[in-house]
This record gives C-alpha cells, sequence and structure tokens, in this order.
C-alpha cells in the first residue's frame, strides 16, 4: 500500500508559513493584493474563485475580484488588466481560465504585468523558466505546488526517469522545466503517444495530467513509482475523479496523491505564497 501524499496537509503548512509572512509584510506596510479577474459565469470557475478569495482573506491579504459578464469586449478586458497593472496596492492579477471564445487569450497574458503573473503564464516568465534563468520570477501555481509536495516527502529527482501524461502549457510544460532544472530526465507524453503504457511503466515518476478520468490503471505503473494525480473530473453522479484509477494503484506505487485533496489544494497555497513573492518583490524594488 502506496504512502498518501496529503496535500490538504501540506497546504495547510504552506498557508500557515504564508499567513507569517504576511503579517511581517504589514508590519512595513505594505499588505499583498490578489486580483481575478471572471469573465462569464462558469460554475466551475465560480466556485475555484470563490475558494481562492475565501483563502486569501483568512490569511490576511487583500483580494478583489472583478465580475465582468460573458459578453464582454476585448477592448474591455483589456482596460480591466491595464487598470490593475497600474493599481499599486495590487501585486498578482489572475486571469481566471479559460475566457469565452471570442475573446484573445494570448493577447490578454502578454498584457499582465510581468511582475504581477501570479500565473506565471506571460512568455518573460515562461522563457527564464524554460531557459533556467537564475532569479525572482513566478511559474506556474500547479507545478510550484507539486514540486513543493516532490520536496516536502524527499522524493529524489536528480536521476530519476520522470514520465508526465499531458502536454499542456498551464501544467505540463512548466512541470517539465522545473523537474529538468533538477536534473531530471522528463518524457512528456500524451494521448498520440506509441504504446503509452509502456512509457509509463519506466517512470519513478509519474505526472497525470491528461483530462481523462482513470486513464492508469495498475499495469500501467512501476511498482514503488511516485504517482502525482493533476486531474480533475467531475463524473455524472456527481464525485470527482483523479486521471489515476487510485484504488487499483495504491497497491504498487510507493506513494500517491488522492482526488480531491492532493495537487487541487498544493495549487491554491502556491498562488498564495507567489502572491506574497511577488509583494515581497515590489517592496524590495521599489525601497
Ligand atoms: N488563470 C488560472 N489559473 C489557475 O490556476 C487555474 C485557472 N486559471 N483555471 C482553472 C484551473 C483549475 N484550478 C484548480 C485549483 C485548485 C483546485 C482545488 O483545490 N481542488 C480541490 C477540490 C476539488 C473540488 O471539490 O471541486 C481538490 O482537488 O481537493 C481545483 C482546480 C486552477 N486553475
Amino acid at each position: 500500500m502506496a504512502t498518501l501524499i496529503d496535500g490538504r496537509a501540506l497546504a495547510k503548512e504552506v498557508n500557515a508559513h504564508t499567513k507569517q509572512r504576511i503579517e511581517k509584510l504589514k508590519e512595513k506596510g505594505v499588505t499583498p493584493g490578489i486580483a481575478t479577474i471572471l469573465v462569464g459565469d462558469d460554475p466551475a470557475s465560480q466556485i475555484y474563485t470563490r475558494s481562492k478569495e475565501k483563502k486569501a482573506h483568512s490569511l490576511g491579504m487583500k483580494s478583489v475580484r472583478e465580475q465582468l459578464p460573458a459578453s464582454t469586449t476585448q477592448a474591455e478586458l483589456v482596460q480591466a488588466v491595464e487598470h490593475l497593472n497600474s493599481d499599486p496596492s495590487i501585486h498578482a492579477i489572475l486571469v481566471q481560465e479559460p475566457l469565452p471564445n471570442h475573446l484573445d487569450d494570448t493577447a490578454i497574458v502578454n498584457l499582465i504585468d510581468p511582475l504581477k503573473d501570479v500565473d506565471g503564464f506571460h512568455p518573460i516568465n515562461v522563457g527564464k523558466l524554460y531557459n533556467n534563468v537564475q532569479g525572482n520570477y513566478p511559474v506556474a501555481c500547479t507545478p510550484r505546488g507539486i514540486m513543493t509536495m516532490l520536496r516536502h516527502y524527499h522524493v529524489p529527482l536528480a536521476s530519476q526517469d520522470v514520465v508526465i501524461v499531458g502536454r499542456s502549457t498551464l501544467v505540463s510544460r512548466p512541470l517539465q522545466a522545473l523537474l529538468i532544472n533538477e536534473d531530471a530526465t522528463v518524457t512528456i507524453t500524451g494521448r498520440r503517444t506509441k504504446d503509452l503504457a509502456k512509457r509509463t511503466r519506466e517512470a519513478d515518476i509519474l505526472v497525470v495530467a491528461a483530462g481523462v478520468p482513470n486513464l492508469i490503471k495498475a499495469d500501467a505503473v512501476k511498482p514503488g513509482a511516485t504517482v502525482i494525480d493533476v486531474g480533475i473530473n467531475r463524473l455524472d453522479d456527481g464525485t470527482i475523479v483523479g486521471d489515476v484509477d487510485f484504488e487499483s494503484v495504491k497497491e504498487v506505487a510507493g506513494m500517491i496523491t488522492p482526488v480531491p485533496g492532493g495537487v487541487g489544494p498544493m495549487t491554491i497555497a502556491s498562488l498564495m505564497e507567489q502572491t506574497v513573492d511577488l509583494a515581497e518583490w515590489s517592496a524590495e524594488i521599489n525601497g
């Protein structure tokens, strides 16, 4: 039976530390501020945005939501981002994905001040991560949360074979960069990979971010491997499952993250951490 990687418990620890950092910043007269732009009324996005706001407030930071109608034009969204870019009380800007189809997502991400880019999606920050540039810059929060979990549970990275299932820009690619930078050997696979199970069985660390419920069964996992499940799939009966068949895989894996209670809470904790990072870095820049 695998060791459970408890994302909920670790997120609590991370958040407690973030709260202390916020208190210190407030003593210096800086209250970290995060703004979320939410376009339209997708129910999942509403729930997720609300839980982030609640967390931000409970840690003592400022959190504002810019709720825009689904009919918002590109020009109106541009204006909302520019307004937040120039607001000194806001250190972190997050445009909730996905945007309605009529809006140009890339143009909006490019417009966010890279110093306020709490998602780490701006091409300047993506490029720095890709090139392993040293120094302070934000990285995508889900990969950051996964790295925190791996470190906390003392999972070795250097010389380890990592297989990531899925090739998304939001999760898989930045995670690949973070792991390469730690000297892991990282293979990105996807639904068109020839004999996927052959690849995943070679993984010391298997990360699944494919968006397919229960895609990975026990026979696709090397005994003793660390399995990180990024999937969040809501089934017709309302239950939430990951991309990994938890019940069978937990019998062969060495460590495994549950869904819910794994990567999800660590994503939010990382978002809070990174908001405080951005506030600290801007305080350094501004003296
Ligand atoms: N600009 C942007 N940045 C994001 O980081 C971003 C985004 N857009 N759009 C949507 C996805 C999704 N995402 C989640 C984060 C935490 C949970 C989470 O905490 N889930 C809990 C509860 C799951 C539930 O009960 O619904 C869990 O896994 O235990 C879920 C989903 C961030 N995203």
